[in-house]
């Protein structure tokens, strides 16, 4: 997938919050499928918004009281990489 723009992974208000920015709507919505099938197999969804080229996420974990788990760092992990280069 197609980057522009990448943040690293920042602790924000009790969540896991990373910003990417694709070339296009095509490379961002590539990206949500992948992350879709990988948030079903470990049964732990994101929070995200996506407008356009960009995608942001933040994960919690409800199920402990939204804070951020081992589930939220296995998750960022898994995510980060989809995003490198060779993936
Ligand atoms: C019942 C179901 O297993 C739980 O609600 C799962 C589903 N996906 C989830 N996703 C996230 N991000 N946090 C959770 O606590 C969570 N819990």
């Amino acid at each position: 997938m197609e980057k522009i723009l990448q943040k690293q992974w920042e602790e924000r208000d009790k969540k896991l919050y990373k910003a990417v920015i694709f070339k296009d709507f095509q490379e961002a919505f590539t990206f949500m499928v992948r992350v879709a099938f990988l948030a079903e197999k470990n049964n732990h969804h994101p929070k995200w918004t996506n407008e356009w080229n960009k995608v942001e996420i933040w994960l919690s974990t409800h199920d402990a009281g939204n804070v951020v788990t081992e589930k939220d760092r296995n998750l960022a992990k898994e995510i980060d990489k989809l995003l490198e280069p060779s993936a």
